[in-house]
């Protein structure tokens, strides 16, 4: 086994720059720099050479042994100035010695995971918490990291083995007069982690949602301040705007983190029988990519039309340019009157969406998910009638355990592993 290195921390500048090293020369080569190691988890201060004895840097120490670390293998973390001069130099010095080369992107979390220190839903979440710029992609991110997942899967796998446990000691005793009567237990163990994983599947959507981020679009007919209002929520000119009716035709996009939510704002052309090719164009975009968002704010302008796009259930519908009008209701993208309001109510629906998710976060749980729920609908049959075969309800019952199984990565996983790690940066 190699021993990697690479530097943890970002690239350029900084006060501190973290390099780490791991695996099984990991000690041996910090003590060709240091001279001497502090004791585990404890931090030295040491001046680092490289073999012609030449001073690096001065820089803290921290070992951790192998079992006791982020990798599960020996592993230094050596915290130095952070030029990327002296970074250059140190890694140069570690890259001299035998045994010793610069990690892939990954491959700590890889170690990590391979060392079963972290199951694949903890590496998935801590991929999805190296990028969270978000609260709410932090929280759920955590969340997942710290194996809330795995500890879910463990309770059902239970309930399930011990159903098909149940139901093979049936089976050993298929000559005998066995007098308990095991279905009932079953039945309910089957239906409860059933019931379990159908709320865990539902939720998937929304964690989505909370990792990649929500999408809302501005529609309405030309002119009502769509665009103005845009610039206002943005805190910047984003997109054009202009007396002349169909200025916006393109899809402006604009990323924000709204009360801790990732959301995207789109921007659309307005909407109407336009004579024109090219803006006829960008209102079928403004259609499209209005139906697909999660949310629609409908910005009306006197007339009050709305037509053109079906309204969801949550949608907002507001008047525009509310400083002209009576100055009770509406929203003004030029004043900023109204806008608090409007994003207070865009966070409410959004919050009371985002509480769906549970603790699955990813389309890769819920097909495993809806795996296990199919196998275990399929044991359901073959008890219910009371015809069907216990040995085969036994088989479908492990095949839903085996299913849960591959959500920590425990097995059928190595096609995964590339994917997932080809997300992580060096030194990760
Ligand atoms: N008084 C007032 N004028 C506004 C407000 N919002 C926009 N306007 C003006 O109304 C005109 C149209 O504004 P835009 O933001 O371009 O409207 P839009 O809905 O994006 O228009 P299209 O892109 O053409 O569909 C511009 O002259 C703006 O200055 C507002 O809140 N109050
Ligand atoms: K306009
Ligand atoms: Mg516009």
């Amino acid at each position: 086994m190699d021993t990697i290195f690479a530097q943890a921390t970002a690239r350029g500048k900084a006060g501190v720059a973290v390099i780490r090293i791991s695996g099984p020369r990991a000690m041996t080569a910090a003590r060709a720099l240091a001279g001497s190691l502090p004791a585990p988890r404890q931090a030295g201060l040491r001046r680092l050479r490289n073999a012609e004895g030449v001073l690096l840097d001065e820089a803290l120490v921290l070992c951790f042994a192998k079992g006791a670390s982020f990798t599960g293998e020996d592993v230094v973390e050596l915290q130095c100035h952070g030029s990327p001069a002296t970074v250059a130099a140190v890694l140069r010095a570690l890259g001299e010695q035998d045994g010793l080369r610069l990690a892939e992107p990954g491959e700590f979390t890889r170690r990590a995971l391979e060392n079963g220190v972290l199951d694949l839903a903890q590496v998935e979440g801590l991929g999805d918490l190296l990028e969270a710029e978000t609260e709410a992609q932090r929280r759920q991110a955590l969340r997942v990291l710290s194996g809330a997942l795995g500890e879910k899967v463990a309770l059902w796998r239970e309930s399930l083995i011990r159903a098909a446990a149940l139901l093979e000691a049936t089976i050993d005793f298929a000559d005998e007069d066995v007098p308990v009567d095991v279905t009932p237990e079953v039945t309910a163990l089957l239906s409860g982690v059933s019931t379990a994983l159908q709320t865990e599947i539902e939720g998937v959507a929304m964690a989505e949602r909370i990792r990649d981020g929500f999408e809302i679009a501005i529609v309405g007919p030309p002119n009502a301040g769509k665009s103005t209002l845009l610039n206002h929520l943005a805190g910047r000119e984003a997109a054009i705007t202009s007396e002349h009716a169909g200025t916006t035709r393109d899809v402006i996009e604009v990323r924000m983190d709204l009360r801790g939510l990732p959301v995207t704002f789109l921007d659309t052309a307005g909407l109407r029988d336009s004579a024109d090719d090219v803006e006829t164009i960008g209102i079928a975009r403004a259609i499209e990519r209005a139906t697909a968002a999660d949310l629609r704010v409908f910005l009306l302008d006197d007339s009050g039309r709305t037509e053109g796009l079906a309204q969801g259930p949550d949608d907002i519908v507001l008047r525009g340019k509310a400083d002209l009008g009576d100055g009770t209701t509406g929203v003004s993208g030029r004043t900023g009157q109204g806008v608090a309001e409007l994003v207070e109510r865009i966070a409410a629906i959004l919050n009371s969406r985002a509480s769906r998710a549970v603790t699955a976060t990813r389309e890769r749980h819920a097909e495993a998910m809806r795996r296990a729920r199919g196998a275990i609908a399929e044991a359901q049959n073959q008890l219910s009638h009371g015809m069907g075969s216990t040995e085969l309800a036994a088989e479908d019952i492990r095949r839903a355990a085996r299913a849960l199984e591959s959500l920590l990565g425990r097995i059928d996983v190595e096609t995964l592993l590339d994917e997932i790690f080809a997300r992580f940066c060096l030194g990760k």
